[in-house]
């Protein structure tokens, strides 16, 4: 295999499997995916590691609210938001060593707190549609609504969580220094929970109240580090068609067009599938001979060997 600059765009299910929110329980899932990814960097590749934080990042503030007081303030989304970071590198880094030395790998993962900018007059902050945290029955859902003027909403039948705005993301303000860091040689862990949004006043970076899709916001990175390969890895080995109905189909090499056309007819989940395939479809554009691979961590060697995955390529 060619070695590549692969950008990973770490799903939910790679962090944090099941209802297993203890720290022990989601370094464990830090553990299995190090162990995926080292095939990788074996192999040459160049990594550069995203990660989602959706439900981290719900905890955080949860637990941010209780007890609050005026010597014990709760701290805003966005410092939350860095907070996830901050928790989520730590985990990927402690694996990330534990394996690199059970490998033989003289490498350090770093993870680089990324502050990304958004439009503060994007659309999204109208209509919050990012589901953070834990999931709720509809009366927990209409009392939290009610106590703590959350928004919350319906996520895919899997019951009902608090949805935040989720704006695009437009540049990666740390973009330079993620570059240095992969040409020395580092693994990089980046841009993690979508990056912290922050929106410009002058010289000045605000930081805003918001959850960036990380799928976005991890194709943004692989166009900025100039990418060869983007990478997501979510809970399926395929994106289907006819997605968990008898006829479903699972794709495995898929045009930009095709690709078009199911998202008009509708077969991609919002929220779920629908971004991994937009963002999949969008760094594929961004530059001849990008390639973008939608599979489960456990075939993220294979896909990028060909062997299994939907990938998604120009003509
Ligand atoms: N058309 C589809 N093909 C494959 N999976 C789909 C499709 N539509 C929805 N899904 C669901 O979307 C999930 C991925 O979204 P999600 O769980 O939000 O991602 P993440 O892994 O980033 O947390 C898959 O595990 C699958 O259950
Ligand atoms: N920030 C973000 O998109 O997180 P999840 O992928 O965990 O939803």
């Amino acid at each position: 295999m060619m070695a590549k600059t692969i950008v990973v765009a770490l799903g939910g299910n790679a962090i944090q499997t099941g209802n297993g929110a203890t720290a022990e329980e989601q370094k464990l899932a830090c553990y299995n995916t190090a162990k995926q990814l080292v095939k990788l960097i074996k192999e040459g590749h160049k990594l550069v590691i995203a990660h989602g934080n959706g439900p981290q990042v719900g905890n955080i503030v949860l637990q941010q609210q209780m007890n609050q007081s005026d010597k014990l303030p709760a701290m805003p989304l966005d410092t939350c938001g860095a907070m996830s970071q901050g928790m989520i590198g730590y985990w990927l880094q402690n694996a990330l060593y534990e394996v690199f030395h059970d490998e033989g790998i003289d490498k350090n993962a770093v993870t680089l707190v990324t502050q990304v900018l958004v439009d503060e007059n994007d659309p999204a902050f109208e209509n919050p549609t990012k589901p953070i945290g834990s999931f709720y029955t509809q009366e927990e859902a209409d009392q939290l609504a009610k106590t703590k003027g959350y928004k919350m909403k319906e996520d895919a039948g899997r019951g009902y969580r608090r949805v935040v705005p989720s704006p695009k993301p437009l540049d990666i303000i740390e973009k330079k220094a993620i570059v240095d860091l992969i040409q020395s040689g580092n693994i990089v862990i980046a841009s993690g929970g979508g990056g912290i949004p922050v929106s410009k006043d002058n010289s000045r970076l605000i930081g805003i109240e918001a959850v960036i899709d990380k799928d976005f916001a991890s194709e943004k990175l692989a166009e900025l580090v100039d990418a060869d390969a983007f990478l997501v890895l979510t809970a399926v080995e395929n994106v289907a068609i006819n997605f968990g109905k008898p006829e479903q189909k699972n794709l495995e090499n898929l045009s930009l067009a095709e690709a078009n056309q199911y998202i008009e007819e509708g077969q991609f989940a919002p929220g779920s599938m629908l971004p991994k395939v937009q963002a999949a479809i969008q760094f594929a554009e961004s530059g001849t001979g990008r390639k973008s691979y939608i599979t489960s961590l456990e075939h993220a060697y294979d896909a990028i060997a060909g062997k299994t995955g939907t990938v998604i390529a120009g003509e």
